[in-house]
């Protein structure tokens, strides 16, 4: 197979830039033939990063979409909430495709992500023409689109765990409780008070309590799958580990259901997609079992005597949460298996 598609990756000092430089380096089809920093341009990316000494050498390109034009055909942004709202019309307007990791594109309502992001919205155009890329779920709507948004790391794991249950009625979508937990990398390379060592070694904390901006994206879907409105409560913790994001959720089923028919029903709703694996009843996945992949593991409890339904689901933050995706959602643009340059197992232990 030879290299037919030419990337650029905008934020690449970030964690979730060099994540994707370090996938696409593996991938049979994609090239990345600019690496472009808003900080840094003119060095050398190992300067910031030495494990990718062997991967890249070139010099850091600057933020120009022109220049994005002569040197690429899809662009990665990997980039704060805020940029891809301002750079996409330019980016289309060159005739890139362009693949969203942020927040920016994936709230419908421009109005709902003024309220989470405190930011403005992008213009209403290109919210409407974005797709909502979670692969396992909307795959089929990405294959030939110009502009994926690619879903945010909580909403990937909590809605792949949710998915099949709400979109079936075995659960009451309005009783969903959801208890999320994600490594220290979720929050990006910037140092800050709350996420450096001293503050995270050694504890466990809840954060964003109800007001994470992940609360609307993870309501836009579950309303979907629904067919009416629904809110959640979800809250985030930080926990002392590097990478991984485990959601646990609660909900009421709507009849008594075992286990074994919970595995049926997710195994067939997810037939034929690779990168969701769920779990014998009894088995509880753990982060550390998806370290470095982009999978997603899913192990249920269904308790008789509260009528009560657990889910766990787990991700690798950046991989499945971010750049794997961004990946996956590629493939499925281009028309490609969506496993070509993801098809590995998790590193362990
Ligand atoms: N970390 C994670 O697990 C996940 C992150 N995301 C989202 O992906 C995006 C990237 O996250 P992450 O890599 O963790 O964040 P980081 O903070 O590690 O990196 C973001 C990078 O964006 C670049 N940047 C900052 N400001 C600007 C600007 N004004 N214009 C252009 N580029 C800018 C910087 O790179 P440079 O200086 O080189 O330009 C910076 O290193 C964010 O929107 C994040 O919310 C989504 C899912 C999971
Ligand atoms: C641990 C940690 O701080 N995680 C971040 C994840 C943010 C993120 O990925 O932001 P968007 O998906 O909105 O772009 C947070 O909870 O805000």
């Amino acid at each position: 197979m030879h290299t037919e598609l030419r990337a650029a990756i905008v934020g690449s000092t970030g964690y979730g830039g060099v994540e994707l430089i370090r996938l696409l380096a593996a991938h049979p089809r994609v090239a990345v033939t600019s690496v472009i920093s808003s900080s840094s341009s003119g060095e050398p990316i190992a300067k910031g990063y030495p494990h990718l000494t062997e991967i890249r050498t070139d010099l850091l390109d600057g933020v120009d979409p022109g220049e994005m034009r002569a040197k690429a055909d899809v662009v990665f942004l990997a980039t704060p909430a805020g940029v891809a709202s301002k750079l996409v019309p330019a980016l289309l307007d060159e005739g890139l495709k362009v693949v969203d990791l942020s927040g920016d594109l994936r709230l419908k309502s421009g109005e709902l992500y003024e309220t989470w992001y405190g930011k403005p919205p992008a213009e209403a155009r290109y919210l409407e023409q974005a797709v909502y890329g979670m692969c396992e779920l909307y795959g089929e709507q990405v294959r030939g689109r110009e502009l994926i948004s690619n879903p945010g790391c909580y909403p990937t794991a909590t809605l792949l765990g949710l998915a099949p249950a709400v979109a079936e009625g075995w659960i009451d979508p309005d009783t969903i409780i959801i208890d999320a937990k994600s490594g220290v990398s979720g929050a990006g390379r910037g140092a800050n008070l709350s996420t450096h060592y001293a503050e995270t070694n050694e504890n466990f904390k809840a954060y964003k309590v109800n007001k994470h901006q992940h609360i609307p994206e993870i309501e836009q879907t579950l309303s979907q799958l629904a067919g009416r409105p629904i809110v959640t409560t979800f809250t985030t913790h930080l926990v002392p580990m590097t990478r991984g994001i485990m959601s646990t959720m609660y909900a009421r089923l709507t009849e008594p259901r075992a286990e074994q028919e919970l595995i049926e029903l997710y195994r067939r709703y997810y037939e034929g997609r690779r990168f969701v694996r769920i779990r014998e009843a009894g088995q509880w996945p753990a982060t550390k079992e998806v370290w470095g992949s982009n999978y997603c593991d899913i192990g249920f409890a269904a308790d008789a005597r509260t009528g009560r339904l657990t889910i766990v689901s787990v991700i690798d933050n950046l991989v499945k949460g971010a750049a794997g995706q961004a990946v996956q959602n590629l493939n499925l643009a281009m028309g490609w298996d969506e496993t070509l340059g993801l098809d590995f197992v998790p590193a362990y232990p």
